[in-house]
């Protein structure tokens, strides 16, 4: 049995615990630690996990996975330094820490793993990538692929490449909700009532994102099948390019993509 405990139960936190158990591991197989006593409390009730200390996850953990937020890093390394051994795998989360950082701050030989994920994980439908740092063996890698593969898919990448991801799938999902929320605003806009705004677009969201992942086509074939001559869809496309979204859209990432970069700092 591979016990793995998850350091900060938030957001992705509990989406991960959340899709290993749906994903076939057992509550007995997880742990979690959590500064908020409510959230911790919720959760074991939810889901039948234990919540431990920092310290007790890291003497009981085969995989440590830290969720915590990258400005609170620190006080997390300090608890992990005298209680992790090379025998633990330590996996994070977090945008824009370099594996080299955790390196330099739990003891020699410790593996890490840096991994991105997304949140589309609450469905099974993550998309992380994953870069091993200088202690990782092959080994440590199968395992963290095959722990990410219950929750979506998985490729790896040179650590090199993780800031430019993070900006693209792992702040994406935010993207994408983005421009659904605008979307619902143009259908009030028109005046159609709330709810039928939403199914629209919802369900137009759901039928595009599924043609993007079965067909073979680039998504400008997609976009051109659904655009007539003379028709209604070339006028909304020229209103946005007159207003610059397709550039907004590389500023924005390359924004996401330096932000990253300053939190490895
Ligand atoms: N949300 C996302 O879509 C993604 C997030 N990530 C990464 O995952 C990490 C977590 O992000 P997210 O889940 O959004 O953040 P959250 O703030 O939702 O979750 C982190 C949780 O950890 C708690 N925490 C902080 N320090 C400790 C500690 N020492 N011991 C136990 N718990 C602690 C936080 O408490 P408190 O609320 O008091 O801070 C919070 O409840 C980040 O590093 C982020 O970069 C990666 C990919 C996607
Ligand atoms: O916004 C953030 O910093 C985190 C990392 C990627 C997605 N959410």
């Amino acid at each position: 049995m591979t016990t793995i405990a998850v350091l900060g139960a938030g957001k992705i936190g509990e989406a991960l615990l959340a899709g290993l158990l749906k994903g076939g591991r057992s509550a007995d197989e997880l742990l979690f630690t959590e500064r908020h006593p409510e959230q911790a409390a919720r959760i074991t009730d939810r889901y039948g996990i234990a919540g431990v200390e920092v310290e007790e996850a890291a003497k009981r953990a085969d995989v440590l996975v830290v969720a915590v937020k990258p400005q609170d890093i620190d006080p997390v390394l300090t608890a992990l330094a005298p209680a992790v051994g090379p025998g633990t795998l330590v996996v994070s989360l977090c945008a824009g820490l370099p594996t080299s950082l955790y390196e330099r701050r739990l003891p020699d030989g410790v593996p890490v793993v840096r991994v991105m994920p997304n949140t589309p994980m609450v469905v099974g439908e993550a998309m992380s990538a994953i870069s091993p740092g200088t202690h990782a063996t092959a080994g440590h890698v199968a395992l963290v692929k095959e722990l990410l593969s219950s929750v979506g898919q998985v490729i790896e990448v040179p650590e090199s490449q993780q800031d430019a991801v993070t900006a693209l799938s792992g702040s994406g999902p935010a993207y994408f909700f983005y421009l659904v929320e605008a979307m619902i605003d143009a259908g009030i806009l028109l005046g159609l009532p709330r709810a039928v705004a939403e199914k629209l677009i919802v369900q137009s969201a759901v039928g595009a994102a599924k043609m993007l992942a079965q067909s073979t086509e680039h998504p400008v074939i997609l976009r051109e099948a659904v655009t007539s001559p003379a028709g209604t869809t070339i006028n909304a496309i020229r209103e946005l390019e007159k207003h610059g979204v397709r550039a907004a859209m590389l500023d924005a990432i390359e924004a996401a993509r330096d932000r990253s970069v300053e939190l490895g700092k």
